[in-house]
């Protein structure tokens, strides 16, 4: 589904802090991606997200080789990809619905058509009675939550989570993770870039470990 063959990535004129990476991202997986802070996370999430594009290598995403996708293009393939980023990226001026709603609108959708599935996802993530107040007078778990229903309104094939329980106490983390799980379970590749421990303990799933540049991956 995602494949990086000898990927490296450096910003500007500094060091490659990714470095011959290679790997697949297989349709319905889950997967931890972890490593010290600083290893390059956030960089693979964003390269798995096509929003920057690596200094070497090859990337194949979903059967098309990323350096000849043209801009035209990659909204569609982006809707395939849903990311959570580790500062939930709301706008303050939308309403919680609002905000889930927003990738279909973008994409030209009708309201009447999704309507009903966006009520439905702020309930499965737990914001049914949430849906008409602004992101500001949200917790930062509820922030949280409405960021990762923003990211699944496209149903999107592949999940990307940069530290999604970064900002909640441990049992909403496990609830968090339960979701994960449930919507991998639904057919979804997952992967999740924590460096929390007692995360990782919860779950036997497939392990890609950064240090230093390196990935090696524990299956
Ligand atoms: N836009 C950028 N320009 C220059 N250097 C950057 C940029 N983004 C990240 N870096 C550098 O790349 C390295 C990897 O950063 P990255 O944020 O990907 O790591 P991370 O593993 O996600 O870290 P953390 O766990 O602390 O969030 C760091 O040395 C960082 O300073």
């Amino acid at each position: 589904m995602i494949r990086f063959e000898n990927v490296g990535l450096r910003y500007g004129m500094g060091p490659e802090i990714l470095q011959d990476l290679t790997f697949h991202i297989e349709p319905q997986s889950f997967q931890f991606l972890t490593g010290p802070s600083g290893a390059g996370k956030t960089s693979l999430i964003r390269l798995l997200f096509m929003s920057l594009r690596p200094t070497r290598g090859l990337i194949n995403v979903f059967g098309r080789d990323m350096s000849v996708i043209s801009k035209q293009e990659l909204p569609a393939l982006r809707r395939k990809v849903g990311v959570v980023f580790q500062d939930f990226r709301l706008l303050d001026h939308l309403t919680t619905y609002e905000n889930v709603a927003l990738p279909l609108r973008v994409a030209g959708k009708d309201e009447a058509e999704y309507r009903s599935d966006v009520i439905d996802l702020l309930k499965w993530v737990g914001l049914g009675d949430r849906m008409h107040v602004l992101p500001p007078v949200l917790s930062g778990g509820e922030k949280q939550r409405a960021a990762i229903a923003r990211a699944l309104i496209t149903r999107p094939e592949v999940l990307l989570a940069d530290e999604p329980t970064g900002n909640v106490d441990p049992p909403l983390a496990r609830r968090l993770l339960r979701l994960f799980i449930e919507l991998n379970k639904l057919g979804t590749s997952v992967v999740i870039a924590t460096h929390d421990i007692a995360l990782l303990e919860q779950v036997d799933a497939r392990r890609m470990v950064l240090a230093e540049g390196r990935l090696t991956i524990f299956d």
